[in-house]
């Protein structure tokens, strides 16, 4: 993402933090549970670790943190979907934004959406976007989404199938 400019920075930023909240908690004394998904919302919700309705002493549980990028992955999986059957006329602009839209725009403030949106429209073209991937010529590259995309799908919908039996995909 860095290398499409300065305007995705406070996209990547936002991840690398909340990528490094859970590897802090996976390296604690308490690293154990943070060994899988499964073990990490048992031993929180347990041992009430957890803000359920609002934020108050655990405003940044592993739970909640999780929850952000598991709504980024359906994000992704519905933008390379797009790119894997895009056309040489498709913008990326138009994939990103509509996937966003169907995703995780419903979880975003005003403010918020209309950044991403102007961040969308300094995405380069759909050649240049290949090139970035760095992961062969166009046929490798829609022959490996091929390949990753129901794999990506799969751990989706494992997240939301343990997060939807806690109630768990509200979290504040
Ligand atoms: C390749 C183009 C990349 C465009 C990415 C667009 C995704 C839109 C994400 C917008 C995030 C906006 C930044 C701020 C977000 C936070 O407010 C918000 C809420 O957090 P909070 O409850 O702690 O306050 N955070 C989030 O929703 C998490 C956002 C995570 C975004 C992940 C984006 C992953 C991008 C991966 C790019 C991979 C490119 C792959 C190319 C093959």
């Amino acid at each position: 993402m860095n290398s499409l400019g300065n305007v995705f920075s406070f996209i990547s930023k936002d991840v690398v933090s909340k990528i490094q909240i859970l590897e802090n908690f996976l390296s604690s004394e308490n690293g154990s549970h943070y060994a899988t998904i499964q073990s990490m919302v048992k031993y929180e919700l347990e041992n009430d670790l957890v803000d359920l309705t609002k934020r108050g002493s655990h405003p940044e549980s592993g739970c909640r943190t999780l929850l952000r990028l598991h709504r980024a992955l359906r994000w992704l999986e519905l933008f390379l979907e797009r790119l894997r059957t895009s056309t040489e006329d498709s913008k990326t602009s138009v994939m990103c934004s509509d996937a966003y839209n169907e995703s995780l725009a419903q979880h975003h403030p005003w403010l918020i959406r209309k950044a991403v949106g102007v961040a969308f429209c300094a995405l380069p073209g759909r050649d240049t976007f290949f090139e970035v991937m760095n992961a062969g010529d166009h046929t490798q590259v829609v022959a490996l989404l091929g390949e990753s995309l129901p794999l990506i799908s799969e751990v989706y919908q494992i997240t939301e199938d343990l997060y939807a039996k806690n109630n768990l995909l509200e979290l504040p």
